[in-house]
């Protein structure tokens, strides 16, 4: 990001964003409820378009991306929402698999990856349920499954352990560490400084902190 600014209206929620998210790298991001976590995501994600500045996305600026550009680019970004949403008629094992068949890719000649994965985040048993079945912990793993799916380069996690026990947060927080170690970038948007203590024992963990619409950090990645 370079001197990027955005504003849902007038007025600039985030403003002087100057940062860089080196590959491979590990990330928080902090501050108060409301002080634009989600939105930075979103700029990340494309999803949003600086009002000035410029988001560059994997060497592309975010704001001349045409549609399939965009589409292309999204597939290289994992994204866990804070309200992670189920298509809750399908079991949860088609709803991890659902990037694949947008993609427009054979979800069935993956059936052995996507078996490996569910297993991986602890679901083979629910995979059959329907989300509105599962616990919140398994809701978010689901979802974490979901974002990994196609591989991602980047993955993008607002509050992921939001709505879960502290053990089932630390168990998330393995997954995204191992995710890490496997040469991806991480950005995790969350108020739990106990999580950020925890990760810091498994990861290079950089903080950055949100506040009066400008980010701050205390690494040298700034
Ligand atoms: N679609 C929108 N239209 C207008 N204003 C919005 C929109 N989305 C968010 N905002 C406002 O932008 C500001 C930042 O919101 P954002 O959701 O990015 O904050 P946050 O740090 O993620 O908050 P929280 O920790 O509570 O999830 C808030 O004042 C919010 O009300």
């Amino acid at each position: 990001m370079h001197d990027a600014a955005f504003g849902y209206g007038a007025e600039p929620i985030l403003s002087a964003l100057s940062l860089r998210l080196a590959p491979g790298s590990f990330h928080f991001l902090t501050g108060p409820s409301g002080a634009g976590k989600t939105t930075f995501l979103k700029l990340c994600y494309a999803e949003l378009v600086a009002t000035t500045g410029a988001v560059t996305i994997f060497g592309e600026d975010a704001a001349r991306l045409d549609r399939d550009k965009i589409a292309l680019t999204r597939q290289r970004i994992g994204v866990v929402h804070q309200d992670c949403e189920f298509l809750d008629h399908l079991p949860i094992r088609e709803n991890i698999a659902l990037p694949l068949t947008v993609a427009g890719r054979d979800s069935s000649a993956q059936d052995a990856n996507l078996d490996e994965l569910i297993a991986w985040v602890g679901l083979s048993a629910r995979a059959q349920a329907r989300p509105p079945e599962l616990s919140g912990g398994e809701r978010q793993r689901a979802a974490l499954a979901r974002a990994i799916i196609m591989d991602p380069d980047l993955i993008l996690a607002d509050e992921p352990t939001g709505n879960v026990d502290w053990e089932m947060s630390l168990r998330l927080l393995q997954l995204l560490c191992a995710l890490n170690k496997m040469g991806k970038t991480v950005l995790i948007a969350t108020h739990d400084m106990a999580l950020i203590r925890a990760a810091k024992a498994q990861v290079q963990a950089r903080v950055l902190r949100l506040a009066g619409g400008r980010v701050s950090a205390a690494g040298a990645d700034l």
